[in-house]
């Protein structure tokens, strides 16, 4: 590293301690290259999924499970926040000490703005240090979008889901605004920990991606756990009491209400450009405020590189780590790599059992003209799968939606116990070309959930005439 006390110059600088940031930095400091990266929070060293998302939340689910006979609830629950916590503090220096113990790689922790295309500030006052790079990597995800409900914004028991995983009191009456990923896998969690759930969508449904069946069968288990789940619904009014709030909703032209100790927004993450400076590096950003980049993730700035949710791109980890991997190629590979050619990219809701899906659904492949084979089974029906009943977790289904003419797997929905190991099987063999056949009849080891299909995929439920 080469500047002053209140200046550095680098050769790759990261602003924000993301997935794909990090991965780039590693790559490019073990490359001897000198990397600056600078994270806004000592808290967040690693970046949102091993602090406030995919690890602690998975955590709790797990958790969620474990009642012992004699545990009061209470106590149970924040006994697994505090073990969740420290799990996080061993995952956030973790990160910390990996990329900072590298020679060649600095973690600054400070506020990064930028003050021209090549330079950013960071910190205000004596305290700000100036850093200078030739390649730029913004990696500074997204933020919770809190709806504009009157009373909402201004609620003293309002959380995001950062503050609910950290708050020690179990909330006796959890109010959920916004039915997505974020908000079922947080029903799912407190409902199972002794809360009441209500979960309110402003759409028609939860899961209207997947197909009915599907849906149905994730709706019914998360009713059968206890969660009121209410739909096309008007958020219209939170209003803060003495123990509680009053949250009024309008649905089929009724007004209603009910009491809540807490109430997480779920209605989605925007991606986070506030307070960067954009306009001074002239990076440009899209209608939705995502930072605008073309298919190797290059911004208006060819130097400046979006990498993670700030990109406006679908909001997983696994998305963010294959960023990282286009820039790597764009920096020190053949730059073949983009955004275009990602094939089959598995997602999985965790809910219990989870929601693991890949490709197409039957609905979408019918709309793009295919003839198809639908293979289906519940998961209590299938023989071959003893392990869902030595685990005692037999609801749910598994379908994979079949070309009649190729015998390739267009898309599965498993919603299963293993549910976010076994869709990335499917998915290998998506990418690969192996056919429906093939995987039905390979050997797989037993008991696993694995062995489901050779059962599921011989169970053709529907078949498409010729
Ligand atoms: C509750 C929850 C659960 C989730 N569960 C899953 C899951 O199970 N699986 C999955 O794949 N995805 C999950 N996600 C989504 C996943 O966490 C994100 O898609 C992923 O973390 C995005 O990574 P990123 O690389 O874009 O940046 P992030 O990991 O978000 O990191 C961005 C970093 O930049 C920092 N920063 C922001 N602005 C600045 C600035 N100006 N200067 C310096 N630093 C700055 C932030 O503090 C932050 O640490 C979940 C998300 C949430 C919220
Ligand atoms: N397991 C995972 O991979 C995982 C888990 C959690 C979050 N995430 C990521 O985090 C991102 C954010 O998740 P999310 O669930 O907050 O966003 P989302 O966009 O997936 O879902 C938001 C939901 O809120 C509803 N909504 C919006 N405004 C509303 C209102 N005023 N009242 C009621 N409902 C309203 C929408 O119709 C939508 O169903 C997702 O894109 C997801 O990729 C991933």
């Amino acid at each position: 590293m080469t500047g002053g006390n209140n200046a550095l110059s680098a050769d790759i600088l990261v602003i924000g301690f993301g997935k794909g940031g990090k991965a780039v930095a590693a790559a490019m400091g073990r490359q001897g290259k000198r990397v600056v990266l600078v994270e806004q929070s000592d808290r967040m060293y690693g970046g949102t999924c091993p602090n406030v998302g995919c690890v602690p939340t998975k955590a709790l689910v797990h958790r969620s499970g474990k009642r012992r006979p004699d545990d009061e609830i209470q106590a149970w629950y924040e006994r697994a926040v505090g073990d969740v916590q420290a799990l996080t503090s061993l995952f956030r220096s973790g990160n910390f000490e990996a990329l900072n113990g590298a020679d060649t790689v600095t973690v600054v922790t400070g506020h990064a703005v930028f003050t021209d295309d090549h330079t950013v500030k960071v910190g205000t006052g004596d305290d700000h240090l100036t850093v200078t790079a030739e390649t730029i990597l913004i990696n500074t995800g997204s933020e919770p979008v809190i709806p504009a409900v009157p009373g909402l914004q201004e609620s003293r028991y309002l959380l995001t889901s950062a503050e609910l995983i950290e708050t020690t009191g179990l909330p006796r009456r959890l109010a959920i605004i916004g039915g997505g990923y974020l908000g079922i896998e947080f029903a799912s969690i407190y409902q199972r920990f002794g809360s009441q759930v209500t979960l309110f969508e402003s759409g028609p449904d939860i899961l209207t991606h997947e197909d009915d069946d599907v849906a149905a069968a994730a709706r019914d288990i998360l009713s059968e756990e206890g969660i009121e789940i209410v739909t096309s619904v008007r958020v219209e009014e939170v209003r803060d009491g003495e123990g509680g709030a009053t949250v009024t909703y309008a649905k089929d032209g009724r007004r209603a209400s009910i009491e809540a100790d807490a109430i997480l927004a779920a209605t989605g993450r925007a991606p986070a450009t506030r307070g960067l400076g954009l306009d001074a590096a002239g990076v440009r950003t899209t209608e939705n405020g995502a930072i605008a980049v073309d298919e190797h993730l290059r911004t208006s700035r060819p130097h400046i590189f979006a990498l993670g949710d700030v990109n406006g791109g679908p909001q997983f980890t696994y998305i963010s780590l294959d960023d990282s991997r286009i820039v790597l190629d764009q920096l020190t590979g053949k730059g073949e790599r983009s955004v275009t050619d990602r094939v089959a990219i598995p997602r999985t809701l965790f809910m219990t059992p989870p929601l693991a899906t890949v490709g197409l659904t039957e609905r979408e492949a019918r709309a793009a003209g295919h003839r198809l084979r639908i293979a289906e089974q519940p998961v209590a029906e299938i023989v071959s799968m003893p392990r869902a009943y030595v685990v005692e977790e037999t609801r749910g289904l598994m379908k994979f939606v079949i070309d009649a003419e190729t015998d390739q797997i267009l898309g599965a929905a498993l919603l299963s116990v293993d549910a976010q190991e076994l869709i990335n099987t499917v998915t290998l063999a998506m990418r690969h070309g192996v056919t429906a056949a093939e995987l039905r009849d390979a050997v797989y080891t037993h008991p696993s959930s694995t062995e489901a299909f050779n059962d599921v995929l011989a169970t053709i439920v529907r078949a498409d005439e010729p």
